[in-house]
């Protein structure tokens, strides 16, 4: 795959067709899209009208990606779910540290909560380059290791949100059979596989941006992957989105089965089960809700992204919008860091007696030394 580009040519093996002007060879050159030679001057060549993409070669080399939202709004966006995301997450992490994994649906959510923790150190650098500063190397460090890092924990978190789906259907469906997905050995092995499976699948990400870096290149991530970098990086995204879409319709199933069996235990126990009872199963649908409002944006606009990434030639213009539609998506997938958290005190008992133990016990120790102290927070009733 080659692009024809007129270009200043520094060997004559490059050559096609050459013109002399003032002195110097001009050759109208067939490059790799990616050889290093195009990058130090790619500044000098935003006008397209030079480049002729014959075979499908990515234009995006040739296109001043436009980061005037990207610069401002972002990293004030991504401050916000940092803070929230690491004040929130910590606390889970010390309640859920006291909290034995005695159900796949703990083992589970302390995996969430590992992953949505990694994904939460990985935002500062994020905000940090995007913001521009800090320095370009810091970039291309972000390309190669901590985006790669942020993108796998999402689809950790995606997974495992789709087991946690799956574990509370096979709870309500068959409350008294157990399925070997159901034993706690199984789920270990589960979701270890989980972090195997995306580990493996990324690092080629990580090994293939190898391209020497410099202020230009690191722009564009892409920019830093070789061939075969750029191939993997197109299939690991389309294997994303089989993932995503593949579990966003099981939880649909999952939860349209729920549904009814729920209406149907409230239509034959209507006046037997308590209101407690009904929301108990009710808000299993909260999963669904986060699941489908954080992730669904994303993976709609990334197809379009990708493919302007690599293969398709598309008009400089629309490649911008298609950034700047990626990473606001992108910022609404990263705030389920902050929405997860949600999800355990909503429906992890153990977690909110542990998160209210804790409250009750600080409030006592609070009386202790002053007891004109009164309990001026309702503590509401928890159900799991
Ligand atoms: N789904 C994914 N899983 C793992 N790594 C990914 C995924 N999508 C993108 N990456 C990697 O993350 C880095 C940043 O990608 P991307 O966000 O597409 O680049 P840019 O910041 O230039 O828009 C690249 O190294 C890319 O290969």
């Amino acid at each position: 795959m080659h692009i024809q580009v007129l270009y200043l040519c520094k060997s004559a093996s490059h050559c096609k067709e050459h013109v002399i002007l003032n002195t110097e060879c001009y050759g109208l050159c067939f490059l790799s899209p990616f050889h290093p030679s195009l990058f130090p001057t790619m500044g000098d060549f935003e006008n397209e009208s030079i480049v002729s993409n014959s075979s499908g070669a990515p234009s995006s080399a040739l296109c001043h990606r436009d980061t005037t939202v990207t610069h401002l709004v972002f990293p004030a966006l991504y401050t916000l779910i940092f803070l929230l995301g690491l004040i929130l997450n910590s606390l889970a992490l010390g309640a859920f540290c006291h909290i034995p994994s005695t159900s796949t649906f703990i083992v589970y959510l302390k995996n969430i909560l590992v992953s949505d923790l990694i994904m939460t150190l990985m935002i500062p650098l994020k905000i940090l380059t995007d913001s521009g500063l800090g320095p370009w190397q810091l970039k291309a460090f972000v390309c190669r290791f901590s985006a790669v890092v942020f993108y796998d924990t999402m689809y950790i978190s995606i997974v495992l949100l789709g087991l946690i789906a799956f574990d509370r259907f096979l709870k309500i469906v068959r409350p008294f059979g157990k399925f070997w997905v159901q034993n706690l050995t199984s789920a270990k092995i589960l979701t270890g596989l989980v972090w195997l499976f995306f580990f493996v699948l990324s690092l080629p990400n990580m090994i293939f941006s190898n391209k020497k870096a410099t202020p230009q290149s690191v722009k564009k991530c892409a920019l830093l992957k070789n061939y075969f970098g750029l191939k993997w990086h197109e299939a690991v995204n389309y294997v994303c989105q089989f993932i995503f879409w593949t579990v966003l319709i099981l939880m649909l199933l999952f939860y349209i089965i729920i549904a009814k069996k729920v209406y149907e235990s409230y239509m034959k126990t209507q006046k037997k089960e308590n209101k407690s009872e009904r929301r108990i199963k009710g808000k299993v649908f909260i999963i669904f809700t986060v699941f489908f409002v954080c992730f669904a944006p994303f993976h709609f606009s990334r197809v379009p992204y990708t493919l302007s990434q690599t293969t398709t030639r598309i008009d400089c213009h629309l490649q911008n919008q298609l950034f700047v539609a990626k990473e606001s998506t992108l910022w609404l997938a990263a705030t389920n860091v902050c929405m997860d958290p949600l999800i355990y005190v909503c429906l992890c008992k153990p977690f909110v007696e542990k998160v209210l133990c804790r409250r009750v016990k600080t409030f006592q120790k609070t009386v202790h030394t002053n007891p004109k102290t009164e309990l001026d927070t309702q503590m509401s009733p928890t159900e799991s």
